[in-house]
């Protein structure tokens, strides 16, 4: 079941105490495989931190099972916590040291060998800046130097919670490079985001959420799956066409006063289909959607409480309902 597996979680659930006892994680089962980046996409507050926390045994699931390479965590975490590395908070690096300092004082204290420091600081393409000091360092340069602390023990396994929040278009590019890169040497990278556009380019599979539940995972292909291409049709009267295009077979979304028909992909036969009926369209194309929307299509069905169609969902696996 878990065999070409890192992670697995099964029911995973997690609730925080309050005046609402609030429902961070809920039933979350998750599928991340062995090599390549995995991104864990969910708006802010669907339960990402929550997760990563409980994968790394900083806090506790109320129910749930979870595996990291076949391992019961928390129960067996010591014996696989080596094989890990992750950057959950802001790591805490002196400023007055440089970065190599830094990393020798850490692979010091960690019991890493000392000459893993030079070997990281090309992974996380800081070769050029490792002897300047800390405190000089731009955030995407100190985001990079956690990244190469985390590489210091040799894990198989990356975790990166939200890596690139704060930084600049350039920063960001950096950290998606050498996330990218790492997995092509063979790591497997877990990284979670919210902002979709970034992981669509570098991630393999993603696995997205919404208040604390999967919502759809699998390749990031076939998430898109049949919305990659979309006719857009603009009719003068669209309460007239969407009758007819559902007795067609055709599920319209409207959309800034356009009509989206995913899964078509014939423009022409569209436009006979309206002229037919005596509806002439305005506008008319094909428009190929990215992962963004669709991920805020799928959150916005949760966050809004729709219930979620059976055939609005990739079809590789889908979450608890
Ligand atoms: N220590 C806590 N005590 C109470 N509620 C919490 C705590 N930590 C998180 N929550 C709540 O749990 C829910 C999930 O939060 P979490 O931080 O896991 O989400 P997230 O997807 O990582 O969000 P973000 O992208 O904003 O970091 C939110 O409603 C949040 O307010």
């Amino acid at each position: 079941m878990t065999a070409d597996c890192a992670i697995t979680t099964e029911g995973l659930r997690k609730t925080y105490p309050g005046v609402r006892r609030r429902v961070a994680v809920d039933r979350l089962d998750l599928r991340v495989p062995v090599g390549g980046v995995h991104g864990f996409l969910g708006p802010n507050g669907s339960g990402k931190t929550t997760t990563i926390r409980m994968l790394l045994g900083l806090i506790r699931p109320d129910e749930g099972e979870i595996r990291i390479f076949g391992r019961p965590v928390p129960a067996e975490l010591p014996d696989v916590i080596g094989r890990v590395g992750a950057i959950v908070e802001s790591p805490k690096f002196f400023p007055n040291f440089t970065g190599r300092q830094n990393l020798e004082l850490l692979a010091g204290a960690i019991g890493a060998r000392r000459r893993r420091v030079r070997h990281v600081i090309a992974q996380a393409g800081l070769a050029d800046r490792a002897d300047d000091r800390f405190g000089t360092y731009s955030l995407g340069m100190k985001q990079r130097l956690a990244i190469a602390a985390t590489l210091l023990k040799e894990p198989d396994l990356l975790i990166f919670d939200e890596p690139t929040n704060g930084l600049d278009p350039a920063g960001i590019h950096e950290i998606r490079t050498t996330m990218r890169r790492l997995a092509d040497e063979g790591h497997t990278v877990l990284v979670s985001s919210h902002i979709l556009g970034e992981v669509e380019q570098i991630a393999d599979t993603v696995s997205i959420i919404g208040r604390g539940r999967l919502i759809a995972t699998g390749a990031v292909s076939d998430i898109i799956g049949q919305r990659a291409v979309t006719v857009r049709v603009v009719v003068p009267e669209p309460d007239t066409a969407l009758p007819v295009l559902a007795r067609a077979g055709l599920t319209a979304r409207v959309d800034e006063g356009a009509l989206l028909l995913d899964g078509a992909d014939d423009p022409a036969c569209v436009n006979r289909l309206l002229a037919e009926h005596g509806i002439y369209a305005a506008e008319l194309g094909v428009v190929r959607v990215g992962l963004e929307s669709v991920f805020l299509e799928l959150t916005q069905e949760v966050e809004l409480g729709r219930p979620r169609r059976r055939d609005r969902r990739p079809s590789t696996q889908a979450g608890a309902a």
